[in-house]
């Protein structure tokens, strides 16, 4: 469902647009759809308060909690029911942050990455994504939407902007706390200039080397490296907020000194910070997360020569680490692992 139908079926019973505001802000905000409506404006129209029930049981619908999964520090990984009983995985993440997901599966097939394993099996529509956020602020504030979780944004991309751009008006979510995470499109840099809100970037690179980006994502669109940084540096001179470039390290393949050298000629003088994340192991995959001091050291040396540079677990990692993971284990029928690892 996207939110422009809801709007549409509250105007179909004679809400003016601001009793579809105050019910969708009411929504937004996981609060009762009548929430403020004659208060501090005017009263909702009678047919629009009758439908109130209903609406409110089917937005409920969109999204629910099949199981939650606390982490060791403090978030929690969240395996979210849609109304057609498929699965997605949000993330509630330390200091009032959320990581939703926009499609169930994905088509770009990172190698490494679990949601990419099966192939994109759909969209994930405006509303729900929304449905997410509220499904969070159901249990914690939510002041920071990423989109880090299962998909490919860019391949969703009206849904995905349209609840941007109700996340950073009737939400109440900062425009740079909105982050929108891509592997790079040129959709993804011709759309996001153009919004009313405009999210913050962050780029999912983990390599500077063209060939092993294509064997690695291969069905990301055919940009290198350096085009790819170039489109991002302008956005981030349009907005004003830096490029996250996102790198997955991984043992042998994106940690060489060939790598570190590529970053430094690609990042320096740009307005970004690097965010390497150890790549967490997917059962049946050769790819190997590197020692927790060899990323340090890495994350040293970058910063040493230039590149603002943030070493980091993905949030949650202890109940089952990269997006996927969890989605996957429970249609397995497994109970999701706890494992201890050291934290940031
Ligand atoms: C799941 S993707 C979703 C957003 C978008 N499709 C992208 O690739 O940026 C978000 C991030 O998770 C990372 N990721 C995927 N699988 C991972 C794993 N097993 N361990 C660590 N990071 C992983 C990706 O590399 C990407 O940077
Ligand atoms: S890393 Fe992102 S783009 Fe790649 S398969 Fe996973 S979800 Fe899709």
């Amino acid at each position: 469902m996207r939110i422009d139908d809801i709007r549409q079926r509250l105007a179909a019973l004679g809400a003016k647009p601001v009793h579809v505001q105050r019910v969708l802000r009411a929504w937004a905000h996981a609060l009762p759809l009548d929430a403020g409506a004659g208060r501090r404006g005017p009263a909702l129209p009678q047919a629009v308060h009758e439908a109130l029930p209903a609406l409110a049981a089917e937005l409920a619908g969109l999204a629910r909690v099949h199981s939650e999964h606390p982490g060791e520090d403090g978030s929690a990984r969240l395996l979210v029911q849609l109304a057609d009983n498929q699965t997605v995985e949000s993330v509630l993440l330390p200091r009032d942050g959320l990581c939703v997901s926009s499609q169930v599966g994905c088509a770009v097939g990172c190698k490494f990455c679990m949601t990419g394993r099966d192939g994109l099996l759909r969209q994930v529509g405006s509303a729900e994504i929304v449905a997410q956020v509220v499904l969070a602020r159901a249990r914690r504030p939510v002041k920071k939407v990423v989109f880090m979780g299962m998909g490919e944004p860019a391949h969703n991309i009206d849904n995905v902007l349209e609840a941007i751009q109700f996340l950073g008006t009737e939400g109440g979510i900062g425009h740079k706390n909105l982050v929108f995470s891509t592997v790079g499109d040129p959709r993804v840099f011709e759309r996001l200039p153009q919004g009313p809100v405009k999210p913050a970037l962050a780029l999912s690179l983990h390599t500077t080397r063209a060939d092993l980006r294509a064997d690695l994502l291969p069905k990301a669109p055919p940009l290198s490296p350096d085009q790819l940084v170039a489109e991002a540096e302008a956005y981030a001179r349009a907005t004003g907020y830096p490029i996250q470039y996102q790198w997955t390290l991984i043992e042998g393949l994106n940690d060489t000194p060939e790598e570190l050298d590529g970053i430094v000629r690609l990042l320096s003088g740009k307005y970004a910070i690097m965010n390497m994340i150890p790549y967490n192991a997917v059962p049946d995959l050769p790819y190997r997360r590197p020692a927790w001091d060899k990323a340090a050291d890495i994350a040293r040396q970058l910063h040493r020569r230039g590149i603002l540079t943030k070493l980091r677990n993905s949030a949650g990692q202890d109940v089952d680490g990269g997006c996927g993971q969890l989605r996957a284990r429970v249609i397995a029928g497994e109970a999701p692992v706890r494992v201890h690892k050291r934290r940031v």
